[in-house]
């Protein structure tokens, strides 16, 4: 029977995540600690936990099926592969930064000038579409501690918060690209394969979608439903169901997670009262 075979790094920021993303998608992972592979009870996957920076090429050259890394890491490789999906989390941005006291003229600041990343691909094709000569160093981590150590006058860096830069006495100045998490595929999949696939992504975006809507629960009475019901954004239309009291109705509705604040004064002020939003696990249009 065929199976896929999904990269996902071994720790590391990606790590936590990428493994509750599988197990919202119903999918059971034996994860024993030191394994580097893992089978998936109830569905064809086999789990491979690798570094992250050797997935993209694993998964070009056929070692894995699929894969979850971040954009960044995929600008940075250039590899032949492609993304399915994004997968919402660990958003970040790759960035060029500087002392805090350096006043800045701009990214010609850096022409001639020696700066730490441990993304020198991507900042290489940066500097040139910019026309900017400057000399990059490249290291592994702790890359904001290079200013500080004379290694280098700026730094190029993946920042989420901004608390290493803080931290360390510089100022982003450049943002070069935004990243988040993405689910990627090599090219060449079975078609048994692309089939496994079509069903891990229905789920993946059964349980994407319900992240994104609340389930809301109201109480009103009934001679205000149809006001309620104008102000409810609603996959169909909402549910109205007789309370005990008379007089009264429940109605229930999925909004989208940020419309519920836009429209919560109005429905108190139409007449809705004990409201409830609660999260969805997954939804199926
Ligand atoms: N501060 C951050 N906030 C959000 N996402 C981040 C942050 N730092 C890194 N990431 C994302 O997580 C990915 C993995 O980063 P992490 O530092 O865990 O691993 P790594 O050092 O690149 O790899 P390895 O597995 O080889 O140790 C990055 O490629 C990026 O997409
Ligand atoms: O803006 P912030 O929220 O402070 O995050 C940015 C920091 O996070 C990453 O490092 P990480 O913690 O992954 O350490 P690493 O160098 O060991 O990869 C990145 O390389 C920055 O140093
Ligand atoms: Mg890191």
């Amino acid at each position: 029977m065929s199976k896929l075979k999904i990269a996902v790094q071994k720790s590391g920021r990606l790590n936590d995540e990428s493994i509750d993303l599988l197990k919202s998608c119903g999918i059971h992972i034996d994860n024993g600690k030191d394994q580097l592979k893992a089978s998936a009870s109830n569905f064809p996957l086999d789990v491979l936990y690798l570094r992250n920076g050797d997935i993209p090429q694993y998964v070009e050259d056929g070692v894995a099926d699929i894969a979850i890394v971040g954009e960044n890491l995929l600008e940075e490789t250039e590899n032949d592969i492609e993304t399915v999906r994004q997968l919402g989390f660990s958003k970040c941005k790759l960035s060029l930064a500087v002392p805090k006291e350096v006043d800045y003229p701009g990214v010609e600041f850096f022409e001639g000038k020696k700066i730490a990343t441990s993304y020198p691909n991507t900042l290489k094709k940066f500097l040139a579409k910019n026309k900017v000569n400057a000399d990059i160093h490249v290291i592994k981590g702790s890359v904001e501690i290079a200013p500080n150590i004379g290694l280098a006058e700026g730094i190029c860096d993946l920042v989420s918060s901004g608390s290493t830069l803080f931290k360390n006495g510089l100022k982003e100045t450049d943002l070069i690209l935004k990243s988040q998490a993405v689910l990627v595929k090599n090219k060449n999949l079975t078609v048994e394969q692309e089939e496994l696939l079509d069903t891990l992504l229905f789920r993946l975006d059964a349980v994407q979608k319900g992240k994104k809507s609340k389930y809301a629960l109201m109480n009103v009475p009934n001679d205000k439903i149809e006001q309620v019901i104008q102000l409810l954004p609603g996959m169909r239309s909402p549910t109205v169901l007789p309370l005990a009291e008379e007089g009264w109705s429940s109605v229930h509705t999925v909004i989208g997670e940020g419309e519920f604040w836009e429209i919560i004064d109005q429905l108190k002020a139409a007449g809705a009262e004990g409201i409830l939003i609660v999260p969805i696990e997954k939804m199926v249009l």
